[in-house]
């Protein structure tokens, strides 16, 4: 393949974003597509192929060049794809025959250096899940499939299906799910933006299904944030009764908003946490959900940029505000009622470490069902929920 030499430096300025100015992934390379709307569906590809291959596989491809420079990873990063170098593109690092004779040292190297990822995270992923890091941390660096939801206030997952296919769009049911739908490549821009469905990965469908939900309860999303299981609850609730979407981020509270108008979702109330949300809905919920903010290292697939940007001292603060909303937030519920903890980690010590602490802590609630969603065994992302009540 030829590479084209604005794609190239437009690939190699993003990744300068996300190394040096620690840019989110994700974000950068929406606002790059939005700023280039002539940018065809193969530059798009190129650019965000080349960009996310080098985030996810940063220490191997510095290894491979002999550099940390963007340039040099990139021209790493196509080599192992087979692309031809430009002659124009400068880097400091390997030259292209000694990246070859590297690329054979690799398989030598640590696990830290080969699968790419810190020291702190090898360490405690060995620490935390034993033998199992290895399979783990291996699926993690796969690149994740894209799920869809079907919103089933608007369309059933068979309809959607087949209007998806009709489309043109590669879809297939996912077994075990009743709404979901998986995608094969990249979803169709009209289709993302259309209130029939939401983008929402396979094991993040399992966590709503496990809140319990009824037409006409009241229901707490305590940690609602964009809003993707609030508008899972409220579809699973069949639009009867209210979901309360609480979060701290008013920014996000306003994406749910219009995630929600979009999906033509009406019962959901979005109210941004302030110290008198605990006093004020003390005991009116029949259901919480608390899905946790978390290291999201269920998640490295679709965000490889994490392992770059998270450290030791943010794990333990993340760990820290979990224990406090498993504290605080289940004060909402009527008496009888019940709450889901999730997250989209693989550490037990954000997982059931944390359940197991709380119900030495508080003697009133006692675990009911935990699942845990495992990216070695599964195509999803890494998810553990656990549903509590009443001791
Ligand atoms: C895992 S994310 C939620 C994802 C969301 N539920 C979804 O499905 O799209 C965790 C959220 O918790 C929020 N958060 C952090 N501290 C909080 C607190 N004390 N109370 C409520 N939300 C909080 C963060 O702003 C973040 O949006």
């Amino acid at each position: 393949m030829r590479i084209h030499r604005l794609l190239a430096e437009a690939s190699a300025g993003l990744l300068r974003e996300v190394f040096d100015q620690g840019e989110v992934l994700d974000r950068v390379v929406g606002q790059a597509f939005r700023k280039n709307p002539r940018w065809g569906k193969r530059d798009r590809n190129f650019v965000a192929e080349s960009v996310w291959d080098v985030v996810r596989w940063r220490r191997a491809l510095a290894y491979v060049c002999d550099s940390d420079e963007a340039g040099a990873m990139l021209v790493a990063t196509w080599r192992r794809k087979g692309f031809e170098i430009p002659e124009w593109w400068d880097w400091r690092g390997a030259s292209l025959d000694a990246m070859a004779e590297r690329e054979m040292e690799l398989a030598n190297q640590p696990r830290r250096v080969r699968e790419s990822i810190p020291d702190w995270m090898d360490g405690l992923g060995a620490e935390e899940l034993g033998p199992r890091w290895d399979e783990v941390l291996s699926a993690l660096n796969k690149r994740a499939p894209v799920f869809v939801r079907a919103n089933t206030l608007q369309i059933s997952g068979d309809v959607l299906l087949e209007l998806l296919t009709a489309d043109g769009v590669e879809a297939a049911v996912v077994p075990g799910l009743p709404d979901a739908i998986q995608i094969a490549g990249i979803l169709p821009k009209k289709w993302a933006v259309d209130g029939r469905l939401e983008i929402q990965d396979g094991g993040s469908q399992m966590i709503a299904p496990m809140v319990q939900v009824e037409p006409g309860m009241k229901v707490v999303d305590a940690c609602a944030g964009g809003g993707g299981k609030t508008l899972h609850l409220a579809a699973l609730m069949e639009g009867k009764g209210e979901v309360l979407a609480l979060d701290v981020n008013a920014r996000k509270l306003k994406q749910l908003s219009e995630r929600a108008k979009r999906a033509g979702v009406r019962n959901v109330r979005v109210a941004k946490w302030d110290s008198s949300t605990l006093r004020k809905y003390s005991g009116w919920a029949d259901r919480v959900l608390i899905d946790a903010p978390c290291s999201g290292l269920g998640t490295l697939r679709r965000q490889p940029d994490l392992k770059w940007r998270l450290d030791e001292a943010g794990f333990a603060k993340v760990k820290r505000t979990q224990r406090k909303l498993l504290d605080h937030y289940p004060e909402l519920l009527r008496e009888g009622g019940s709450f889901v903890y999730a997250t989209c980690s693989v550490m037990p010590s954000e997982n059931r470490g944390q359940i197991d602490n709380l119900l030495h802590r508080d003697p009133r609630w006692a675990l009911i069902e935990e699942a845990g969603v495992d990216p070695a065994t599964t195509d999803f992302d890494g998810f553990y929920m656990a549903r509590c009540g009443a001791a």
